[in-house]
């Protein structure tokens, strides 16, 4: 695969695309306004010299991996890369909409996959006429650091394409696991409802929000804190993954907490919007 189309240019879509260029690979990063995709071209600038200000990276590898990178909010130039990775909005009618779109424009190879965190890809391959050639490539926030990515395929997902997409992901340092179709995958089954019951602790006033990430990180080795890991994916992520969780298996220890609902109501989505659990204004 030498040319890659990345859908989205928000939280994962930007970090998907820096990742895609530092293994060498040419990528366009395509989103809805300039102003958005300058705002993603931002980002990947900013951790490229932060690596380059440690000596992780030279000033000339950096120039070299943003050669790579063309942002972009055309459509059209989708049709000929091997590969598109839609990091697009949770939302199954949205990615409906942009499989549609994407399979009327895309050369006959092209592999469309979506970084879902948690819907179904039978369901979004179906809004295409190409369904054994569409697949979940689920990567983990941030993505230039987590190595995991969950390959899952649809039920008319091919063997061929699952490959392709497996080689790729371990061209670009990442450890691929194969995952069937289930709401949430495994990864995120087992952590937005880690997560969610956090959010209940808080909104039970048992603990304050740094003495709940406090416990869990001292208590439980984790790297950060369920709140503070709310607040990095994005509120309205976790939100929409337990909704998928809570309606695809109808049962109630999915349910989303109302504190949650409410922070996303209020806009406060974590990092990405400067406020959630914690408060990140600069
Ligand atoms: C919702 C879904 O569908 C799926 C998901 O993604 S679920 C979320 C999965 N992600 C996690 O669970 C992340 C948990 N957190 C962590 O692993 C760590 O906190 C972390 C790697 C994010 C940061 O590590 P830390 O030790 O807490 O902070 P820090 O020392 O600042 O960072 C460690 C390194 O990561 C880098 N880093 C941190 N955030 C970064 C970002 N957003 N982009 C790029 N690099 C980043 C830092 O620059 C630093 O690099 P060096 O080691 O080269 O100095
Ligand atoms: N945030 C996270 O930790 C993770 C999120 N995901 C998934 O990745 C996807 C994207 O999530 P985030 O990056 O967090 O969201 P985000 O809200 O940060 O970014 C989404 C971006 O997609 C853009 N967009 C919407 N429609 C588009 C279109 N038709 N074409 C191009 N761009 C479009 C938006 O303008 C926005 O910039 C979601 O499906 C999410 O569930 C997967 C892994 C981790």
């Amino acid at each position: 695969m030498d040319k890659i189309y990345v859908l989205g240019a928000g939280t994962m879509g930007a970090g998907i695309a820096q990742t895609i260029a530092s293994a060498g690979i040419r990528v366009i990063v395509r989103d809805i306004n300039q102003e958005l995709v300058d705002r993603g071209m931002a980002i990947i600038t900013a951790n490229l010299e932060k690596l380059e200000g440690k000596g992780k990276i030279m000033t000339a590898e950096k120039e070299a991996v943003l050669s790579r990178i063309t942002g972009t909010t055309d459509m059209a130039l989708a049709a000929d890369c091997d590969l598109v990775i839609e990091a697009a909005v949770e939302n199954m009618a949205i990615k409906k909409k942009i499989f549609s779109e994407l399979d009327a424009l895309c050369k006959q190879e092209t592999i469309l996959s979506t970084n879902t965190s948690s819907l179904s890809i039978t369901e979004v391959a179906a809004a295409t006429r190409r369904p054994d050639r569409v697949i979940g490539m689920h990567f983990f926030n941030p993505a230039p650091i987590m190595k995991l990515v969950e390959i899952i395929k649809g039920i008319a997902t091919s063997d061929h394409t699952f490959d392709r997409v497996k080689q790729l992901s371990e061209r670009i340092g990442k450890t691929p696991v194969k995952v069937a179709e289930a709401p949430g995958f495994v990864v995120n089954r087992i952590l937005i409802p880690m997560i969610n019951e956090a959010v209940a602790i808080y909104a039970e006033g048992i603990a304050s929000a740094r003495d709940i990430d406090t416990a869990m990180k001292l208590g439980a080795n984790h790297p950060i804190g369920p709140l503070a890991l709310g607040d990095l994916i994005g509120l309205d992520v976790c939100l929409a993954v337990m909704d998928v969780l809570y309606q695809e298996f109808g049962d109630p220890k999915y349910r989303a907490h109302p504190t949650l609902r409410t922070y996303v109501r209020a806009g406060w989505l974590g990092m990405k919007s400067e406020k959630g659990f914690y408060d990140y204004a600069r």
